[in-house]
């Protein structure tokens, strides 16, 4: 083929046989040249993607000796008190862009923020085979300390693999985690009665939905028995009329942990480690009390899965022992305690926000109910099974939309894998992002009219895929996610047919502790659709 130079330069020497000037010819030749090969040059360099721009360049938080980032945080969200993380975040990207970095008191190189879903795609491309996250320093700690494996929430590497490989098929496809249902169904029975009860001890105005009525214990008792029946196989008893003691004692351990989290944070790390503050003691007291009730659950487990294995069958403790000969009892109690610690609170404050919305957009509420009646029946007592859990459609998108208003995980990590290009940036191996997820699916650029509850904005086909993670993404995405669904299906399933939920004030003071949740109570009105229950209390 030929090159584009002898082309021309024929082109150019056929037509100088016209004017009989070699010498303009050759000059002529060399424009030729230039003027064509400067234009492809143009256009390869159209195509090309630009060169990277170095890391140094990315817009920089400003750190201080002693204070470190605390007085532009404060500056930028004064009501900073270590539990208002998500709104920082939000600001910084408001202020600085939508990717910045800084320096995190105690690390040697700049963390890395991230608000926008092209680039979180860009993170997820780097993240590599076996993703790894920032760990929250006190559970790591914690762990360490008492010779406590870090277990699927924050172990890293091959060790990693091997747990999420034990535990995956038996809890993460939407087949086997819908499975379940039918196992949740008697406690969500039972908690239906525990929010009546609750409402007639609360007085006849929290029965007729005129005063509001806090939810935050019955839902956390729930949540707790709920996943104990799916992980360990065991009902706890922790909705029973004069609760377990023990589920009592993992929920006031769990909110322990969770409320002193911020507090503790604020001080360096040798105030911590050395228990120096109040909040230090209870946090790692409240570690403790979790990781002995969990050995105590699973020991149970254990013992009725000796004395008659058939009883587990269908339990995912059972098949995980089933699938994985090689898994110790020590991977199971760090197991275990992984998706006590992380499926309890979560489910929990992802419910008590979507009652909230329910509350507050009465037209959604109907639809969904309608649908509930369809799918279901309007008997309130009908149970359901993973049959009805496919036919919901419009369920699911007020469950993608509610953890996008509330997404209770604001913010996520990732540690690069490999070097990578990072909305321009060139980003060394091992860099760490955090990605902030609730700022980006809050961005009016990815959801028209963002601090709307709309379900049926879902219906849309070009939703950016990565602009709502409320469950994280890639290998490392949340392996609760599909049980946590299938449970919140089936207790709106059978709350909308017992109850309707009125109009409420929005929630005011959002608070970061691990996860968001409101300061006080999450605002709820009741009432119930079946007006005779009114009467008989009222007589
Ligand atoms: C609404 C409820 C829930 C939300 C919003 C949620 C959110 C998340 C998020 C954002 C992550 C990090 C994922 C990533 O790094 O990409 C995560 C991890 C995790 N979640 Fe959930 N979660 C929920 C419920 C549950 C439940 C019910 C369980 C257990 C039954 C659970 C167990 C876990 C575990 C063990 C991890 C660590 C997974 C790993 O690193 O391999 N979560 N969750």
């Amino acid at each position: 083929m030929m090159s584009i130079r002898s082309q021309l330069a024929s082109v150019c020497i056929r037509g100088t046989a016209h004017v009989g000037a070699r010498t303009t010819c050759a000059t002529s030749i060399n424009i030729a040249i230039r003027t064509k090969a400067t234009a492809v040059e143009a256009k390869a360099a159209s195509t090309m993607p630009p060169a990277p721009k170095p890391f140094d360049s990315i817009p920089r938080v400003p750190s201080f000796p002693v204070f470190g980032l605390a007085l532009e945080f404060t500056r930028l969200e004064p009501k900073n008190s270590g539990q208002k993380i998500h709104s920082i975040v939000k600001k910084v990207a408001a202020k600085y862009g939508p990717i910045v970095r800084a320096r995190v008191p105690g690390e040697s190189t700049d963390t890395v923020f991230v608000a926008d879903a092209d680039m979180v795609a860009e993170v997820l491309r780097a993240e590599g085979p076996i993703p790894k996250r920032k760990n929250a320093p006190t559970w790591e700690h914690y762990r360490k300390k008492n010779n406590v494996p870090m277990g699927l929430l924050f172990e890293d590497g091959d060790e990693w693999k091997r747990l999420r490989s034990a535990v995956q098929t038996p809890i993460f496809p939407p087949k086997n985690a819908h499975a379940y249902c039918s196992a949740v169904g008697p406690a969500t029975a039972q908690v239906m009665d525990v929010i009546e009860d609750g409402l007639r001890r609360a007085g006849p105005r929290a029965l007729t939905g005129e005063d509001l009525f806090a939810m935050e214990e019955i839902t956390m008792r729930w949540s707790l028995e709920a996943v104990t029946t799916i992980i360990l196989g065991q009902r706890l008893g922790a909705l029973d009329a004069e609760p377990n003691p023990l589920a009592l004692e993992m929920i006031r351990a769990v909110n322990a942990m969770v409320v002193t989290t911020g507090p503790v944070m604020l001080y360096p790390p040798f105030v911590w480690r050395y228990g120096l503050t109040k909040p230090a003691r209870e946090h790692f007291k409240a570690m403790q009390t979790i990781m002995d009730l969990t050995n105590k659950l699973l020991d149970t487990t254990l013992t009725e899965l000796a004395k008659d294995p058939a009883k587990l069958q269908g339990s995912f403790l059972g098949q995980v022992l089933q699938r994985d000969a090689t898994i110790t009892r020590r991977d199971l109690l760090s197991t275990a305690v992984d998706l006590l610690l992380a499926g309890i609170d979560t489910t929990s404050r992802s419910l008590l926000s979507t009652m909230n919305l329910l509350g507050r957009y009465p037209s959604v509420q109907t639809k969904l109910r309608d649908e509930i009646f369809a799918v279901v029946g309007p008997d309130p007592n009908a149970q359901l099974d993973a049959s009805h859990l496919a036919k919901f459609k419009y369920l699911k998108n007020v469950l993608k939309e509610a953890t996008r208003v509330f997404m209770v995980v604001p913010i996520n990590t990732r540690f690069l894998a490999r070097d990578a290009i990072i909305g321009g940036y060139a980003l060394p191996q091992g860099t760490a992002v955090l990605l902030a997820s609730e700022t980006i699916a809050h961005n009016p650029k990815y959801f028209a009219d963002p601090e709307t509850f709309n379900p049926d904005r879902w219906d849309a086909k070009d939703i950016h895929p990565f602009a709502s993670l409320p469950f994280g993404f890639g290998s490392r995405m949340c392996v609760g996610r599909r049980v946590s669904e299938m449970e919140m299906m089936v207790f709106l399933a059978h709350l909308l047919r017992r109850y309707e939920l009125l109009p409420t004030p929005a929630p005011q003071d959002i608070i970061f502790n691990v996860l968001l949740s409101t300061a006080g109570p999450m605002p709820l009105k009741f009432h119930p659709l079946d007006t005779n229950s009114i009467a008989s209390t009222a007589s």
